[in-house]
């Protein structure tokens, strides 16, 4: 079996708050492979984007409790703080943000934040941070601006941020996060401030760039079309739990966990109404105990108030933590 590229392994942590300490993540398991793109979903506030900092080194100092567990990018410890780690972030693990036009400097144009990018980033091929000319990082740029389909690339060097569409603003940061030739791109919801046409379109230059390149995708969302049109494999969270990983086609056909079920009913689908879940993510500051999900839960008894449940693994990939797990067969079967 081809060992993972990120490693997370009952990953607790929390942040002190005022009212005591929000359990934000409780035993959190998730892992990649080099070159899979991997969904991560979940409601809001089901600590998706906390999970993508972690892994990033940017979650508030001072205030982070972290429990249990362990982050493992390539082998190094993530939560260690030392020198290893912060030289994988920005180089062999890239950020693509929610909101690129926040993540842009407004004063500087394209071309100036690139060739920054690329000075303390790029790979050297030992030559020292200085060791290439701006002419050979201006040629590698304007060939990624093209990679990811921005028509005249060159004159997008030469642009202000404010001067570009939401859509080409992202196309030149997921440009920006493969320029470093990293072996791993965090997305956290990337496509969520775009209209829908422009999502799709840069969902596919994602997946298209990453899949080419062999580059792993851990992809945050709560929308369950964009997991579908980018994921090999999708992780659910709930409420700082992994609740389900299937790969992409079990998740959509075969799906185990009452959650992830109440999920893809509410989608819109022909023939039917779409059903909302009633009921909201609780606080981390007020988790409940045994599995998160058991207030709203249909099939929920004693034991879910009570106890946690494992996730346990089918041989096939397909992981649930759940004491009463949905069944295709069983349902069948009962009718
Ligand atoms: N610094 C913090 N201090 C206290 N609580 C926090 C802090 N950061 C996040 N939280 C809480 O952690 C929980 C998870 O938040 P997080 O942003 O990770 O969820 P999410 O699933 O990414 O949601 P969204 O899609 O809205 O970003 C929320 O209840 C949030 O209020």
């Amino acid at each position: 079996m081809m060992s993972s590229l990120l490693d997370i392994q009952a990953l607790s942590l929390g942040f002190r708050t005022e009212k005591g300490l929000a359990k934000v993540l409780d035993r959190i398991d998730l892992s990649v492979k080099p070159g899979e793109i991997v969904g991560l979903v979940g409601e809001s506030g089901c600590g998706k984007s906390t999970l993508a900092r972690a892994i990033l080194g940017t979650l508030p100092e001072g205030q982070t409790e972290i429990n249990s567990g362990y982050i493992r990018l390539d082998g190094v410890d993530m939560l260690s703080g030392g020198k290893a780690a912060e030289h994988l972030r920005g180089r062999v693990v890239t950020f693509v943000p929610q909101d690129p036009f926040a993540s842009f400097n407004p004063l500087f144009r394209i071309g100036t934040q690139i060739h920054d990018l690329m000075r303390f980033k790029a790979p050297r091929d030992g030559k020292g941070s200085f060791g290439r000319s701006r002419k050979a990082d201006e040629a590698s740029a304007i060939a990624m601006l093209d990679a990811v389909q921005l028509p005249q690339p060159k004159a997008i060097l030469d642009k202000y941020p404010h001067q570009l569409s939401g859509g080409q603003r992202q196309r030149v940061m997921i440009a920006m996060a493969l320029l470093p030739q990293p072996r791993m791109i965090i997305a956290d919801e990337p496509t969520t401030a775009l209209d829908v046409t422009v999502q799709a379109q840069i969902l596919g230059v994602l997946r298209r760039l990453a899949v080419e390149r062999g580059v792993s995708v851990l992809f945050t969302t709560h929308d369950l079309g964009a997991a579908w049109e980018i994921c090999d494999r999708v992780v659910v969270m709930y409420a700082g739990q992994t609740a389900e990983i299937a790969p992409r086609e079990q998740f959509f056909g075969d799906p185990r966990h009452p959650y992830t079920r109440m999920l893809l009913d509410s989608l819109p689908a022909p023939g039917r109404d779409p059903v909302g879940i009633p009921g909201g993510v609780p606080s981390p500051l007020k988790a409940p105990n045994g599995c998160r999900f058991n207030p709203r839960c249909p099939r929920a008894t004693d034991v879910c108030h009570e106890t946690r449940p494992a996730l346990i693994a089918e041989p096939n990939g397909h992981a649930v933590a759940c004491h009463h797990p949905w069944s295709a067969e069983a349902e069948a079967a009962h009718v």
